[in-house]
């Protein structure tokens, strides 16, 4: 499923009408019928529903909520917060339909703000129509002091559209928005119900239709896509009964240090769960023995190590020896930093040509310099958290945070990578420019190792050869399902471990992908 701006939403809508034929008024009727449709699910005949109209579009969409709702005999009391001079020809239509349906609409003005604050406090649900995808900057009166009142009331909130005050193309709310309690939005969500802080006020989403053809959608070709089990359930590898372990490929996990034993475990864990048939992983001598014991079912391999405990600058030799039995490789999951890091890092990026996923130190080695990057020769999946992105582009935190998908896209495209922002919500960029937002996932995975496991388990599945898109997406995707499984009974105990315990429940959640035997009927 796709995920839109404001801007191609209006593409698809203007499309709709004028090359589909289908009017405005059209596609309002459908999208307040469907509102109203939705609420009746979940409200009952005696609720007191109050309906908050503004004077754009949106606001039409209220006052067709209003008629519906209204036809079908509920108790609902519709308010204009704005001037009928503002309206546009689609709401004056659904405006005076709605009046000569025999329903009144109260315009509000400072004589009456008593009786509207009145009505909100008596009211079992209150529908937010004021502002949809047409709003642009911080709040203005009297919708910010409406707002304010709204939120401190009882009822259930339902947004149209987008919740009054988050900005539809970047989630950003400025001082104050509608905080709902459900959100009916319009064909195709929204970019900004996935951005934080945007996320915490759409309660839970429906989208819902309202006759949008899927070739208009094809032909706006909108350029992010939202992860979902739909699409993903073809893409996880099919086991083959007539398979050995080489038929699955061989991950191979670079990483540890003497301090951080842990990390470069974790990773080889997760690599094995995901169904890679062999998974090396080359350490620091020192701590060979620690990883081996935690992991027997992988190879380690003991390389050189410097007096601190760090990979030694010839153990590049040894590594490159091993290079020709793997089909991927990840670098960076407990491997520190230290004196020759970047030396050691920088022959090991450019001697090595097979698909690496770049994490942890390894992408802080890395951004000391970037330019090594144009010098690979297959492909690269980096997967830095805020922290580790700031680094890599010279910007602080901050930045990146306020500016996530930019600054994914902007950074795959110029370095020709895969690029996994990870963070709430995670965002894959590809070197052509395409995007993919991942919805799973939540505070559970907040935790040291959690970076670790999804590197591990990224590499497993580049390393079954998959198109490295595919397996990007599977990692993230499944890292957030099995996140979510280990968060029982509690989000705040869940470990790295739980996690990795909770790989393949989560992919049987995409299905069992075994090669199936012919069936055979018994005769009858
Ligand atoms: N297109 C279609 O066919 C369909 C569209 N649909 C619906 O239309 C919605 C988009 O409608 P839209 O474009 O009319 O904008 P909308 O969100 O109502 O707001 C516009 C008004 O906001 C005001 N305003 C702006 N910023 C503000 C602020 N910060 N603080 C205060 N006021 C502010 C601004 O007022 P002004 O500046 O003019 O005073 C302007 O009048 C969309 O979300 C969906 O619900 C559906 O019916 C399906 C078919
Ligand atoms: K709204």
């Amino acid at each position: 499923m796709f995920l839109v701006t404001a801007e191609e939403m209006r593409e698809i809508d203007r499309k709709t009408i004028e090359e589909i034929g289908i009017p405005s008024i059209v596609l309002m009727e459908n999208a307040g019928s469907q509102v109203a449709r939705e609420m009746m699910q979940f409200i009952f005949k005696p609720a007191k529903i109050v309906i908050l109209s503004g004077h754009g579009n949106n606001g039409g969409d209220g006052f067709v909520t209003a008629r519906h709702l209204g036809n079908h005999g509920y108790d609902v009391q519709t308010w204009l917060i704005g001037s009928p001079e503002k309206f546009t020809p689609e709401t004056t239509i659904h405006f005076n339909a709605l009046i000569q349906s025999g329903y009144k609409v109260n315009i509000f003005s400072q004589d009456n703000e008593l009786e509207l604050k009145e009505s909100l406090i008596k009211a079992d649900i209150i529908v937010d129509a004021l502002l949809g995808t047409g709003a642009t900057g911080g709040l203005r009166e009297p919708y910010k002091s409406i707002i304010q009142f709204v939120n401190q009331t009882n009822a259930t909130k339902v947004a149209i559209d987008i919740p009054t005050g988050v900005n539809s193309n970047t989630g950003e709310v400025v001082e104050l928005a509608l905080i709902a309690d459900y959100t009916i939005t319009f064909a195709l969500p929204k970019i900004g119900q996935y951005l934080y802080p945007g996320t915490e006020y759409i309660g839970k989403l429906k989208v819902v239709d309202i006759s949008i053809p899927s070739i208009v959608i094809k032909e706006v070709d909108p350029r992010i896509s939202l992860l979902s089990q739909n699409d993903l359930r073809t893409r996880l590898p099919i086991r083959k009964r007539n398979s050995h372990k080489g038929t699955y490929g061989h991950a191979f996990i670079i990483g540890g240090s003497k301090n951080m034993p842990g990390a470069i475990t974790l990773a080889t864990m997760a690599a094995l769960r995901t169904g890679a048939g062999l998974t090396t992983s080359a350490v620091p001598a020192s701590i060979q023995p620690m990883v081996f014991s935690r992991v027997p079912e992988a190879i380690c391999i003991a390389m050189d190590e410097d007096s601190t405990g760090h990979f030694a600058l010839n153990s590049i030799e040894a590594l490159r020896l091993e290079e020709k039995n793997y089909t991927a490789i990840g670098i960076g999951p407990g491997i520190g930093q230290w004196e020759l890091g970047l030396e050691w890092f920088k022959k090991l990026l450019l001697s090595i040509n097979l698909p690496m996923i770049i994490d942890a130190d390894g992408l802080n080695l890395l951004s000391k310099e970037i330019g090594l990057l144009d010098q690979r020769k297959s492909e690269t999946i980096l997967t830095p958290h805020p922290g580790e992105m700031a680094r890599l582009i010279k910007r602080d935190v901050a930045y990146v945070e306020k500016n996530r998908i930019k600054v994914a896209k902007e950074f795959a495209s110029q370095y020709g990578v895969y690029l996994l922002l990870k963070g709430a919500h995670s965002l894959i960029a590809t070197p052509n420019g395409d995007l993919y937002l991942n919805p799973t996932g939540g505070p559970e995975l907040a935790k040291g190792g959690s970076g670790d496991v999804l590197t591990g388990m990224i590499t497993g599945f580049v390393a079954q050869k998959l198109p490295i898109l595919d397996a990007v997406m599977l990692a993230v995707y499944l890292h957030g399902i099995a996140g979510n499984l280990a968060s029982k009974p509690s989000n705040y105990s869940t470990i790295a471990t739980d996690v990795i315990d909770k790989i393949g429940f989560a992919m049987s959640t995409l299905s069992n992908h075994v090669d199936a035997l012919p069936t055979h009927f018994p005769g009858n």
